[in-house]
């Protein structure tokens, strides 16, 4: 049956973190190849659609991060519309509102999700009927991140990061996120990458098949000692104090402690979610970081859900 338009959408759209991260030389296009393990977590911003009769695409952001977010033409989400919009002949605009609780440049896909919210959104406030494979292709074209938003769950990245295929994962991870103050620039951490090894050294990225294995456990504590960044040394190096907020993770009982993607968002891996609790306390009460955020994990992507009173 066809899903008719609608007049107002929301979708709620999750974070992401990687827990394997296995970068490669750079590709003649400047990308890297990559073998990646995605998981989205419980920790969203809401993206409303509202369609406008002027074909005019607009975006207000809401929200703690919102002054760091451009509210123009370049905003992904507003990308995002206007890459369907141009497509589909569609003849209606559209007023994004993006409520964020995602850091911004925290190597958690805000942006990322943001406008894989927006073409879930968009599909459904124009009645475009498009396949969630229709979807995943115009993501690729968005950003490497942007598939992987609308599947979710737990999935392998390969390619750039945008050729995404579920794998299994059991029970719920208790995560921790430690907020920086301001962000790292994700082009700028792959060139420190580049910069801190010997390319003709580097091998072609692969998935630690022991972190597949241990997904099948549901144990953090077989999880813990898999995973692994890449790109954590050259975030290191552009922003050394992360270190000393993964040392005291470590030390208020993580099992393990990470930088997020790109950074500098740090997470750890807590036992269970009441030991999450007094981590995400301790954190807050060090110092150490802007914000503290708690989320499980795996959860599903980008999702349509009932929008807020207008
Ligand atoms: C590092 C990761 C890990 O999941 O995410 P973040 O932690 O920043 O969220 C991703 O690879 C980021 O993906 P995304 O943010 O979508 O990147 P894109 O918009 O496609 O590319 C932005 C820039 O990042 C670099 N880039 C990105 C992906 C990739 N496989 N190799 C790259 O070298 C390129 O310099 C590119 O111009
Ligand atoms: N909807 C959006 N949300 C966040 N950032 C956005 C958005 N649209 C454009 N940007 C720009 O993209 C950059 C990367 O943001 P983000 O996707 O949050 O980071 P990361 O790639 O580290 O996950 C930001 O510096 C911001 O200027």
């Amino acid at each position: 049956m066809p899903v008719p338009p609608a007049s107002q959408v929301t979708v709620r759209a999750p974070a992401k973190i990687n827990l394997g991260l296995a970068v490669g030389a750079p590709r003649p296009d400047g990308f890297h190849p990559l073998a990646t393990v995605y998981q989205a977590v419980a920790l969203y911003d809401d993206v409303t659609a509202v369609s406008r009769e002027d074909g005019e695409i607009t975006v207000e952001v809401l929200g703690d991060f919102a002054a760091e977010v451009p509210a123009d033409d370049t905003n992904l989400a507003a990308r995002a519309a206007r890459l369907l919009q141009t497509e589909y002949d569609v003849e209606a605009g559209v007023e994004l509102t993006i409520r964020k609780t995602i850091p911004v440049a925290g190597g958690m896909a805000g942006g990322s999700t943001d406008a894989a919210a927006t073409l879930v959104a968009c599909n459904r406030l124009w009645g475009l009927q498009l396949t969630s494979a229709d979807l995943e292709r115009h993501a690729a074209v968005l950003g490497s991140d942007v598939p992987f938003c609308l599947v979710g769950h737990t999935a392998l990245g390969r390619g750039r990061g945008e050729q995404v295929t579920e794998v299994m994962s059991r029970g719920t991870f208790h995560w921790v996120f430690a907020i920086a103050d301001g962000g790292l620039s994700t082009p700028k951490v792959y060139g420190e990458l580049d910069r801190l090894r010997p390319l003709r050294r580097v091998e072609p990225p692969e998935v630690d098949p022991e972190l597949l294995s241990a997904l099948l456990t549901g144990e953090p504590a077989a999880l813990a000692p898999v995973l692994s960044n890449d790109l954590q040394a050259a975030a290191l190096s552009l922003r050394p104090k992360l270190g000393e907020t993964l040392q005291f993770g470590l030390e208020r009982g993580a099992l393990a402690a990470m930088v997020s993607g790109s950074g500098p968002t740090c997470l750890f891996l807590a036992p269970d979610s009441r030991r999450a609790v007094d981590l995400a306390v301790d954190l807050a009460d060090s110092g150490l970081c802007r914000m503290v955020r708690q989320a499980e994990g795996p959860v599903p992507g980008a999702r349509i859900i009932p929008g807020p009173a207008r």
